[in-house]
C-alpha cells in the first residue's frame, strides 16, 4: 500500500504537486492520469524518494521510503527507461542492481526470461530499441519480487504484442495481492488495464474512484434508437414521459431510460427498431471531460505551413484551442505548444 498524505511539492513559483492525499491499495491495479503537466512524474519521483516534498508525507507499507531496508525487494519502478548505465550489458545492468539490494544472481536471469530480453542479456543497453529499454526497466523493477509496483508510461515503445504482454503482467501482479500503481496517456490501454483511478490536473486530486464510476459520473450515457417508424416512435416515448432528442441523422437519442425498458415500450406498440444500442462514453472522453479546466498545455490543429485565417464556414479559425479559448498569438504551427491563457 501507498499512503500520500498533504504530499506538496513546489519548483520556485511552480506548484508541481498541491496537497495529495490518496491511497494506493493492494490487489488492484491503479491508473494515475492528468494531462501533461500534471505532476505525475514528479509525485512518483517523490513515492520513491528521488525528489523531497515541500510538505506532506508518502508511506510506502507504513515506512518511508528510506527507512526501507533493500527497497528494490519492497517497491520496484519503472520511471525513465533511459535512465541507466548505457555501456553495460542488460545482465550486468540488473546484476549491480540485484549485488545492492541483497538479490540473489539467479533472479537475473529470471526477470530476463520474463521481459523477453534472454537472448540479447549480454548486449549492451545503449543500442536497445525504445522498446527494449522498457522492458529492461521493467526487469529492474520486478528484480526484487516486490509487493509494490510503480510503472511510469510502461508501454512507451512497446509493440502491440508487448504493450499486451505488460497489461497481463500488470493484472497478474494485481491479481497476487501486489500494489501496482501505473501512469500513462493511453486512455484505451487504461481502460482495458486499470480497476481503480487517481486522476489530478495542475498538482491537485481531481478524482479517486473506481473506473466504472469514473466514467459513469463524467460522462454522458444514453440509448441510441433508430426506426423507420420514427414519428409514431416520438408519439409513443412522449406518451409514455419520455424526452427523446432527434439527431440530424434521423436517431432518437434517449438520456435516463434503460434500453430494455425502451425496448419492451416499442414491441408493446409493434414499433419496428432497427437499432437499440446503449451508447457509454469512453475513458478517454470522461477524463477530457474532467480535466478540461486543468489543461495547461494545448497543441492546435493547423496543418504544417497552413494559412491560419479562418475557414469559410467554419465555427472557429483552424487553429483556435479545443476549449474555444484564445488562439495563440501569430498563429500557424511553430507556436503550437502555448500555456492557457491565465495560467
Ligand atoms: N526539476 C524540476 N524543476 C522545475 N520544474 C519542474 C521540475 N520537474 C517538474 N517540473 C514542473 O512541474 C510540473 C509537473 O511536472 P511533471 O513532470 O511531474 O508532470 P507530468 O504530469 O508527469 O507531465 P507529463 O504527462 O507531461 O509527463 C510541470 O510544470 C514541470 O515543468
Amino acid at each position: 500500500m501507498i499512503e500520500l498524505q498533504g504530499l506538496t511539492k513546489r519548483y520556485g513559483e511552480k506548484l508541481a504537486v498541491d496537497g495529495l492525499t490518496c491511497t494506493v491499495r493492494p490487489g488492484i491495479v491503479t491508473g494515475f492520469l492528468g494531462p501533461n503537466g500534471a505532476g505525475k512524474s514528479t509525485t512518483m519521483r517523490m513515492m520513491l524518494d528521488l525528489d523531497r516534498p515541500t510538505h506532506g508525507t508518502v508511506l510506502i507499507d507504513g515506512q518511508h521510503y528510506r527507512q526501507l531496508k533493500d527497497p528494490l525487494r519492497t517497491v520496484g519502478a519503472l520511471l525513465d527507461a533511459k535512465a541507466m548505465h548505457g555501456g553495460r550489458s542488460a545482465y550486468n545492468h540488473l546484476l549491480c542492481l540485484a549485488q545492492s539490494n541483497g538479490i540473489p544472481r539467479a533472479r537475473v536471469r529470471e526477470v530476463l526470461d520474463t521481459v523477453g530480453l534472454t537472448a540479447v542479456a549480454k548486449k549492451r543497453s545503449k543500442g536497445f530499441s525504445l522498446g527494449m529499454g522498457q522492458r529492461l526497466g521493467i526487469a529492474g523493477a520486478l528484480l526484487g519480487d516486490p509487493q509494490i509496483l510503480m510503472f511510469d508510461e510502461p508501454v512507451n515503445g512497446l509493440d502491440p504484442e508487448g504493450i499486451h504482454w505488460i497489461r497481463n503482467l500488470m493484472k497478474n501482479l494485481a491479481a497476487q495481492g501486489r500494489t501496482v500503481f501505473v501512469s500513462s496517456h493511453l486512455m484505451s490501454e487504461m481502460a482495458l488495464t486499470a480497476d481503480h483511478l487517481i486522476v489530478i490536473g495542475q498538482g491537485r486530486l481531481l478524482a479517486d474512484t473506481s473506473m466504472a464510476d469514473f466514467i459513469r459520473q463524467n460522462s454522458r450515457s444514453y440509448v441510441r434508437l433508430r426506426s423507420p417508424e420514427i414519428e409514431r416512435l416520438l408519439d409513443v416515448l412522449a406518451g409514455a414521459g419520455i424526452t427523446a432528442v432527434t439527431t440530424e441523422d434521423g436517431h432518437l437519442e434517449v438520456d435516463g431510460t434503460e434500453s430494455a425498458q425502451l425496448g419492451e415500450l416499442a414491441a408493446r406498440h409493434k414499433l419496428v427498431l432497427h437499432e437499440l444500442s446503449p451508447q457509454q462514453a469512453s475513458l478517454e472522453e470522461a477524463f477530457m471531460q474532467l480535466t478540461a479546466e486543468s489543461v495547461e498545455y494545448h497543441a492546435h490543429s493547423a496543418p504544417p505551413g497552413g494559412d491560419p485565417r479562418p475557414v469559410a464556414g467554419a465555427d472557429a479559425p483552424p487553429d483556435a484551442p479545443p476549449d474555444g479559448g484564445a488562439a495563440p498569438p501569430g498563429g500557424g504551427w511553430g507556436a503550437d505548444w502555448r500555456k492557457k491563457k491565465g495560467s
